[in-house]
């Protein structure tokens, strides 16, 4: 009996060991910009969507450092205010650039509502910003929910496909104006490996006959690839680029929808704390893909830790892509 215990603590004791040790000495990706980039993006105007969490968050604090006045698109003012207010403190007490307009350091924070499951917010969002931004360089789409109970958006779509897909093709295309007069610009979009798993079944896009809520999450990342590699083609010859990325497995509140049992959590957080990135190691291919002159002129292109990968033949298929375009284009209302 006492053995069995000595070597069950020993077996746990040499697991958080190796976790530990997996976590300071494995690869982690490399931060692209210190002091010396401080005013990178001086000058330029940086729209994130769900900035106030998770890789949004941390992808609107390094590109505020880098000079940026950041947009942050996010469907809970209190939430998104008190982050702003955060991320303020925090380059304050890091004894970064003085903050604001004029201070030719760190840029400046702006606060806009923005509800992706609902196409009447994304309107007003964007008349907002169309009626207060003389400039739009870099659209970051971000924001995300993964794995939800089965949900419809305001306008009856199925709420992954709708936030994840339909919320940011409808803001896209209506910003797309601003971003096309005021190129050199970026479009950059946050998909997710799990894509793999998903295909795009035009009869049940609102998954009325059949809700898997995995396959869902899928199926949304996979439409923000051949999102991005269709508007990608027609964006060809104005200097407007779109790139996708996946950002690798993230600490973050995305897991907000699964259940785990009281008892097992401190495993999870365990597990996610070996294994999983921080939201800043997450973000770093986010904050590359909207700020380095390495990419300038890059589009239609599929990004991991900073470097371009490949992708699996379904989300090349230009003819799902194509049929995915004028399929949203009618559910969110904007077809010519
Ligand atoms: N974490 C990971 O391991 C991975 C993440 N990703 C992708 O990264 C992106 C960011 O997620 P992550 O930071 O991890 O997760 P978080 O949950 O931390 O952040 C998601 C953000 O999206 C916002 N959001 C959700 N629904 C809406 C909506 N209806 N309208 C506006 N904003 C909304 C959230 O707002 P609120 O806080 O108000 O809920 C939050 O700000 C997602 O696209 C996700 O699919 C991809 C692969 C792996
Ligand atoms: C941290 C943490 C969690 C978060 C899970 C996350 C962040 C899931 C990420 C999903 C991925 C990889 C999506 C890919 O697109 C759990 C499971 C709630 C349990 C408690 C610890």
């Amino acid at each position: 009996m006492a053995v069995t215990a000595v070597a069950a603590l020993l077996a746990a004791l040499g697991g958080a060991l190796w976790l530990a040790a997996r976590r300071f000495v494995g690869p982690s990706v490399q931060r692209l910009h210190r002091g010396g980039d401080s005013g990178l993006m001086h000058g330029k105007t940086v729209l994130i969507t769900g900035a106030n969490s998770g890789l949004g968050r941390a992808t609107a604090a390094e590109l505020l450092r880098l000079g940026a006045r950041v947009i942050m698109g996010c469907r809970d003012r209190t939430r998104a205010e008190e982050a702003a207010g955060q991320l303020r403190r925090e380059i304050c007490q890091a004894g970064g650039p003085e903050l604001g307009p004029d201070s030719g350091g760190a840029g400046e924070l702006v606060v806009k509502e923005l509800d992706l499951a609902s196409l009447r917010s994304v309107r007003s969002f964007c008349q907002e910003v169309l009626q207060e931004e003389p400039r739009l360089d870099v659209l970051i789409n971000n924001a995300g929910i993964f794995q939800c109970p089965y949900m419809k958006t305001e306008d009856g779509f199925e709420m992954q496909f709708g936030v994840n897909h339909l919320g940011h093709f409808l803001l896209t295309n209506l910003l797309l104006g601003l971003l096309k007069s005021s190129a050199p610009s970026r479009i950059v979009v946050v998909t997710s490996k799990l894509y793999k798993y998903g295909d795009i079944n035009f009869e049940d896009l609102n998954s009325e006959q059949n809700y898997n809520k995995s396959f869902c999450y899928s199926r949304s990342k996979l439409a923000n690839i051949l999102f991005t590699r269709e508007l990608a083609r027609r964006l060809e010859g104005t200097n407007v680029t779109v790139n996708v990325l996946h950002p690798g497995m993230v600490r973050t509140n995305l897991g907000r929808h699964i259940h785990i049992p009281l008892l097992v959590k401190p495993l999870f957080n365990l597990v996610s704390w070996a294994f999983f990135k921080s939201p800043l190691e997450g973000a770093q291919t986010s904050i590359y893909l909207a700020s380095s002159p390495e990419v300038e002129g890059v589009s239609g292109k599929y990004f991991g830790d900073c470097k371009e990968e490949e992708l699996l033949p379904k989300a090349m298929d230009e003819s799902v892509a194509g049929k995915l375009w004028d399929v949203s284009e009618v559910m969110v209302g904007i077809l010519k």
